[in-house]
């Protein structure tokens, strides 16, 4: 994925198999955020594919002005063009959250809920507001609201998304994105201003959605306590570019990545 001349994403190529719990680790800028933006539709890359359960949901190659600055790897490797939307992605249950939190900051959280259960739905917002689909609305709202339960939510389902603690904020990101029965679920950095405590809580609540929900994750993260203890295994991206994967115990001993990560204390780590 190239931006102009800068090559964000470099050669990047790795999987996330089924119900495996997988992160992606790197400095600030190392390209970590762009890798999760071309799976989710947001970019389309400079020159490569991307495919969920086989199928291919992104394909691109250099075009235009793009063929003369282009400054990776394969060139001539892609030649088809292949561009889903998020909406479309998220509709072949990929679902993500964001590093800065982006809920509907006016709305309820049990409406924010409710409205990522709407992306699922035959029902648009007209038919909700004339009462059609009644039972389907009163089946959505239910599952809404068990989503808010096991999020421990319940207790400010009718308080305003942005009145509510960031901590709170962060799960109620988590259960708008569950709302929408992902199978692949992305987290950009979910432990982003949490202290350890709320860490460790979370690590736990990574643990039991996986099983709860059948999911598959694959997650950005920059607090290492958690990545090691969590993760199936790690892709360790450097300017772009991958410099290890392995298990988290490869991952630790890995001289490369001790120098250009784990070696550098972040400022919000303990
Ligand atoms: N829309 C964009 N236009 C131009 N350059 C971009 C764009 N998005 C990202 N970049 C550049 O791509 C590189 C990778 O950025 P990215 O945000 O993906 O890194 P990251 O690993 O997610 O960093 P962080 O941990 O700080 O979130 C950086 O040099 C960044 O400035």
């Amino acid at each position: 994925m190239q931006f102009g001349g800068v090559v964000a994403v470099d050669n990047l190529s790795l999987e996330v198999n089924e119900n495996e719990i997988v992160s992606l680790i790197g400095p600030n800028g190392a390209g970590k955020t762009t890798a999760f933006n071309v799976i989710t539709g947001v970019y389309a890359p400079t020159n490569g594919a991307v495919y969920f359960k086989d199928k291919m949901i992104a394909c691109n190659y250099p075009k235009g002005p793009m063929k003369k600055i282009y400054a990776g790897q394969n060139y001539g490797k892609y030649t088809t063009t292949v561009k889903k939307t998020p909406d479309q992605i998220t509709k072949l249950n990929v679902a993500r959250t964001f590093q800065n939190i982006r809920l509907f900051k006016d709305l309820t959280a049990f409406e924010n809920v409710l409205i990522a259960k709407h992306m699922r739905s035959k029902a648009n917002w007209l038919s909700a507001t004339l009462c059609l689909n009644y039972k389907e609305e009163q089946k959505m709202q239910k599952e809404a609201l068990e989503l808010l339960d096991i999020l421990g939510l319940m207790d400010v389902k009718d308080e305003i998304a942005s009145s509510l603690p960031y901590g709170q904020q962060r799960h109620l990101e988590i259960a708008r994105a569950l709302a929408t029965e992902p199978e692949l679920l992305l987290l950009d950095e979910p432990a982003a201003g949490m202290n350890p405590q709320e860490t460790q809580e979370l690590t736990e609540f990574i643990h039991d959605i996986r099983s709860k929900f059948n999911l598959t994750i694959f997650m950005i993260e920059h607090h290492m306590d958690l990545v090691m203890e969590i993760s199936d295994r790690i892709y360790v991206l450097d300017f772009g570019k991958l410099i290890a994967s392995g298990v988290p115990e490869e991952i630790q001993n890995n001289q490369q990545v001790i120098e250009a990560y784990l070696g550098v204390p972040d400022d919000d780590e303990e």
